[in-house]
């Protein structure tokens, strides 16, 4: 059951490419951090709410091009890859899955939470997650197996069982259809009515996602993110001891996440929690779940 199901599994440790990429979202950064503060200019994507710059692609293309001279066998998903055209596609390849800045709307308002966000899968299987807060100059990482570290520092999720003692993190993307709003904002109101003791959004998914590992925050559940948005702090939380899940098996390619400091908080928010209907990033049937819970 545990052959290596390609010839890539067979190369177990994966440390090599953790390194190079952690090099190279610290390189990003520079070139997000010189970007920041300067006149941008802003192209819209799916909505009036979903941006895009030119550094955006910049640093994708910086990215996808030096892991491709290391690793020329080796596959990407890239958020501005995939939004020029590129295909949506996870194999059982190496595959790096790219959001060069997460919190783009945050660049642009010069609000101080943008992260590079790296993951990267083998078999389907996340073996390492990088998220760097740039501007808080916080590298979130972890590796499968390895633990979750923050600035070299073991990170630890806060373990709390009780939702009504949580702080939730969240975000209202970029939808802003009267479905997907009316459900994103209900489910902050029946959150709050619990009560919990607070809910936050940073701006970043993956930010975001990275307080529940260091047990700033409780839970975090998200519904509309893309892959690259969660695919690395995903197995930060799993690394940092959280629950990482959906309905039932987390599905990165679902569109729906909930992270949570124990099972017993993900069942509670998974059960307060609506989500509207997404089409998958990729695989699968096509996005249910229309207004149903989690
Ligand atoms: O900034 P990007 O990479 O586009 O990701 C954000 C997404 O676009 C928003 O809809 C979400 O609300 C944010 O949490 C993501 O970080
Ligand atoms: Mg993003
Ligand atoms: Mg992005």
């Amino acid at each position: 059951l545990h052959a290596p199901r390609t010839p890539h599994a067979a190369m177990a440790d994966w440390t090599d490419c953790l390194d190079f990429g952690i090099s190279l979202a610290k390189q990003a950064s520079e070139a997000v951090l010189t970007a920041f503060n300067r006149q941008k200019e802003v192209k819209l994507k799916s909505s009036p709410a979903d941006l895009v710059t030119e550094t955006d692609q910049r640093v994708e293309k910086m990215l996808i091009s030096a892991i491709r001279k290391r690793y020329p066998q080796h596959r990407f998903i890239g958020e501005e890859s995939v939004a020029a055209g590129e295909p949506l596609e996870l194999t059982d390849r190496p595959t790096w899955i790219i959001d060069p800045i997460d919190g783009t709307v945050n660049f642009v308002h010069r609000f101080p939470f943008v992260a590079i966000s790296i993951a990267f899968t083998v078999n389907k299987q996340t073996e390492f997650g990088i998220v760097y807060s740039c501007v808080e100059d916080k590298l979130f990482h972890a590796q499968r197996g390895r633990g979750a570290f923050l600035n070299g520092e073991p990170l630890h999720v806060s373990g709390q069982e009780d939702i009504s003692r949580c702080v939730v993190v969240t975000e209202i993307g970029a939808e802003r259809d009267d479905l997907a709003l009316s459900t994103l904002t209900s489910n902050i109101f029946r959150l709050l009515k619990l009560p919990v003791h607070g809910v936050r959004a940073l701006g970043t998914a993956a930010v975001d996602m990275c307080q529940v590992a260091t047990g700033g925050a409780d839970a975090y559940y998200h519904i509309g993110m893309h892959c690259w948005d969660i695919a690395a702090s995903a197995i930060i939380v799993k690394e940092a001891g959280g629950v990482v899940t959906d309905t039932d098996e987390f599905d990165m390619m679902s569109r729906r996440v909930i992270a949570a400091s124990s099972s017993s908080v993900a069942n509670r928010i998974s059960q307060v929690v609506r989500a509207f209907p997404c089409r998958r990033d990729c695989g699968g049937a096509p996005g249910a779940n229309g207004g149903a819970a989690l």
